[in-house]
């Protein structure tokens, strides 16, 4: 079998219900071989209006020879792992993998499936996903409708309340012996 085309995907991992360091930790487990950066463990309020319990989130640069529906994929498979199952939307979960943004070689991925939007139609209003992003890329930029915009520009517009609830909280256990 041949592998495909190197793609460099952003995945946002987040959890709110049960042990959720031990959920995320799942997930860098997963990519270890794909890891380029994580960032440090935030802890974040829930956003999307739902009352629920503050999330743990993290952002995981990963690069390898993926389609970006192979990241989706594998993403899925450590929700299902996680036993997630979907009540409410924006609501409570043990694991949510989500795919921000892939590129492949250097062009940015476009996609209006609904079964993957790429990049996330609502990463550009969700500090729990560019706060450690910048954290782990400082220089990163989003395709947004409007164009492409610094990931620090874009948490420069969010409420600053927003911005200040995301914080971290833990180093995820390092996911290779050295
Ligand atoms: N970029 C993407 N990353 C992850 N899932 C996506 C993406 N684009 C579309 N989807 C689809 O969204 C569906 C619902 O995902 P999910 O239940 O995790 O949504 P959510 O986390 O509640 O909301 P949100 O999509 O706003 O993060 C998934 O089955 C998946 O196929
Ligand atoms: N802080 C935070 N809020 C959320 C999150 C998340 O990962 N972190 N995921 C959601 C599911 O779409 C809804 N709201």
């Amino acid at each position: 079998m041949t592998a495909g085309p190197t793609t460099r995907a952003v995945l946002s991992a987040g959890s709110n219900v049960g042990d959720r360091l031990a959920h995320l930790t799942t997930v860098v487990r997963r990519f270890a071989d794909e890891l380029v950066a994580v960032s440090r463990v935030y802890a974040t309020p829930p956003w999307g209006g739902v009352d629920q319990d503050d999330f743990y989130n993290v952002t995981l640069l990963v690069e390898g020879p993926h389609t970006p529906d192979e990241w989706l994929s594998i993403g899925a498979e450590l929700e299902q792992a996680a036993d997630r199952t979907r009540e409410v939307r924006w609501g409570p979960r043990t694991l949510d993998v989500d795919v921000i943004t892939v590129s492949m070689a250097g062009t940015v991925v476009l996609s209006d499936d609904l079964r993957l939007q790429l990049p996330h139609p609502r990463a550009a209003q969700r500090a729990f996903v560019l706060v450690p992003w910048a954290e782990i890329d400082p220089e990163a930029t989003l395709w947004t409708p409007d164009g492409v915009r610094p990931v620090t520009e874009l948490i420069a517009a969010l409420a600053p309340e927003e911005v200040a609830g995301v914080v971290p909280v833990a180093d995820l256990p390092a996911v290779r012996s050295a």
